[in-house]
């Protein structure tokens, strides 16, 4: 990689669904992400928001190869994640990795959480057993878990503590990049702070960068460097955050704000009347 070459370059990306149609059996294309292009450089935060619906996830989706690119390039450390040879895929799971809304739909109910470190560890081949236990309880405390933990299963833990177990599970890896998709949605507000400080001091440690999904403009600001805002699948406006929080140039990021508990200092009545407003807008 070269000293300017962004760590994630996504250009003119489209992304297209095969749907039912109106009669069953025929099928038709819907395009749920156009035009997309951003950037993230090495120890970046980039947030993309935007309301349900506007493409965010299939976005996050593209850049993890779970959707497929229809159109546009998706670049990764300077190559093409489209055509990458066949051997390719597992090295940029390792290095692209994801933590989502909801942790416990990834863990096995009937497992100690430390098993879905050690068993991520052992699918990239990394370790042996008694390497990846220590591994394992080394990113745990990483993240504030203690061994402990390691033996729990998961429905005897908390919402923030399983949150904690996938970023553990994400970073065990040391990727560079984690598409970070809801991550602290579900979350409480001092868990959500809790949550967002660790992220932050996590990269300040590795440099990591997070691709930031977020329908939530008060958690985007308080994590990103820069904001993608996404509308109809379409990227709208970015910019440095404190920029676009402070001077947004399109209408509809202001309606957004507008709409936003975060940013707003209005009562709950203005706070629809906003909300209606960035509806009408979109
Ligand atoms: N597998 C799929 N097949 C067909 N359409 C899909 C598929 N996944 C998503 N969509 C549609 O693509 C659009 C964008 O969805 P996406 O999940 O990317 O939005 P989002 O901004 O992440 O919203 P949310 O915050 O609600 O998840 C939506 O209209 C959705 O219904």
């Amino acid at each position: 990689m070269t000293a300017n070459q962004p760590l994630l370059d996504v250009q003119d990306l489209r992304v297209d669904y095969d749907v039912a149609g109106a009669a069953s059996w025929r099928r038709r294309t819907l395009t749920v992400v156009r035009g997309v292009s951003f950037t993230i450089a090495p120890g970046e935060t980039y947030g993309l928001v935007g309301e349900s619906g506007s493409g965010k996830s299939t976005t996050g989706k593209a850049i993890l190869r779970l959707a497929d690119v229809s159109g546009g390039t998706v670049r990764y450390d300077g190559q093409d994640i489209s055509t990458m040879p066949k051997e390719t895929p597992l090295a940029y799971r390792r290095q692209v990795q994801a933590v989502y809304q909801d942790p416990i739909a990834s863990l096995n109910p009937r497992h100690r959480v430390g098993r879905a470190i050690t068993e991520t560890l052992a699918r990239h081949g990394i370790g042996d057993r008694a390497e990846r236990r220590a591994r394992a309880l080394a990113s745990f405390e990483q993240v504030g878990l203690t061994a402990a933990h390691l033996t729990r299963y998961p429905s005897e833990m908390s919402g923030g503590q399983l949150q904690r177990v996938a970023i553990a599970r994400a970073l065990v890896l040391e990727p560079r990049l984690v598409v970070c998709d809801e991550a602290v949605s579900a979350l409480d507000l001092s868990t959500q702070s809790q949550i967002i400080n660790l992220l932050k001091d996590l990269q300040d440690a590795s440099g990591v960068s997070y691709l930031f999904i977020t329908h939530d403009l008060g958690v985007v600001r308080h994590i990103s460097h820069r904001v993608g805002v996404l509308r109809n699948g379409e990227l709208v406006e970015q910019g440095d955050t404190r920029a676009l929080f402070d001077d947004p140039q399109h209408e509809y990021t202001r309606a957004l704000l507008a709409a936003s508990p975060a940013s707003h200092p209005a009562g709950r009545t203005e706070r629809r009347a906003a909300r209606r407003e960035a509806r009408d807008a979109a």
